[in-house]
């Protein structure tokens, strides 16, 4: 069956790397024009999943698809609607910035304008300094830009964010919204749990091998880990309550101490979601006699 309705969709994939179980039956689908984070600890098998999405990896079982096609057996067109940052640079050459990016720009039946790339990455300064001498942080720039010079329909990103300035990294921010904009579906990796939480539509939780949670970003986890905190100070001392309703809390401390002091509702960040899911997922599985 091809999917039509859906950019990519993985049924109970599986990887396996001699003994090692990489991937143990993970299932997700993503939507056309949605920005889909797949998040996890070292070695979780994220970058696994992408770089069998991407066709670079064949799969040891389950099904996927990719565009409709089977990322096993996509052709030169297929390839052409993806664009792609790997987790580390190839990029290190002795052309310059602009040159590289001409190049790519030359591989693909609808490119976008290499100065407009240029300009989106940040790297208009550096337009004709030679790859090599660049730093890091500018060179995964390089890489983001040469995963979207092709205009892609589906933009696979690993890690982009990596070795970035936080300016760099908010003007990234901006570039992957005005690409979400434009339609582009995206699937991006990243430990930086601010940056799922402020692109991604969706995300899917994975730990050893396994899809632990997925759903929208902002209602992962179970729904007690979501319950936000009332905190104030009060006698000197900082006190807190967790609950669901904290316009009630605040309102009877207004009522008996009048304005609290230092008052502030917390609602837990991504990251703490995250952290809460990970580590049950680990107490779970040092229990499962081995
Ligand atoms: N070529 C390989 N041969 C053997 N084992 C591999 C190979 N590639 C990956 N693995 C193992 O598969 C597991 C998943 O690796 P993968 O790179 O997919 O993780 P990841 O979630 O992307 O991690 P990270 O966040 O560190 O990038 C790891 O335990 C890794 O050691």
């Amino acid at each position: 069956m091809t999917s039509r309705d859906t950019a990519v969709s993985v049924t109970g994939l599986t990887k396996r790397y001699g003994d090692f179980e990489a991937l143990k039956g993970v299932t997700f689908d993503i939507e056309h024009g949605e920005t889909f984070a797949l998040l996890g600890p070292n070695g979780a098998g994220k970058s696994t999943t992408i770089e069998i999405l991407e066709g670079y990896r064949d799969r040891s079982g389950g099904e996927a698809r990719v565009l409709g096609v089977d990322p096993q057996h996509g052709g030169l067109e297929w390839k052409a609607k993806l664009g792609i940052v790997l987790q580390s640079s190839g990029e290190s050459g002795n052309v310059t910035v602009r040159e590289q990016l001409t190049q790519f720009a030359n591989l693909y039946p609808n490119p976008r304008a290499v100065d407009e790339v240029i300009a989106a990455v940040g790297l208009e300064q550096k337009a004709n300094t030679r790859i090599k001498n660049l730093s890091g942080g500018q060179r995964r720039r390089v890489d983001v830009a040469l995963g979207v010079i092709g205009r892609p329909e589906l933009l696979f990103l690993d890690e982009p964010t990596t070795g970035f300035d936080p300016e760099a990294r908010r003007a990234f921010w901006e570039l992957i919204r005005g690409l979400k904009r434009d339609g582009t579906t995206i699937l991006l990796t990243t430990h930086y749990l601010d940056e799922a939480a402020q692109l991604s539509d969706r995300a899917a939780v994975v730990a050893g091998g396994e899809l632990i949670d997925i759903g929208p970003v902002h209602s992962l986890g179970p729904e007690e880990a979501r319950i936000p905190i009332v905190r104030w100070t009060e006698n000197g001392g900082v006190r807190e309550q967790r609950t669901p309703d904290p316009g009630r809390t605040v309102a009877e401390l207004v009522a008996r101490l009048g304005e609290p002091e230092a008052l502030e509702i917390v609602r837990p960040s991504l990251e703490d979601i995250y952290l809460d899911l990970v580590g049950s997922y680990e107490k779970d599985q040092e229990q499962v006699p081995a």
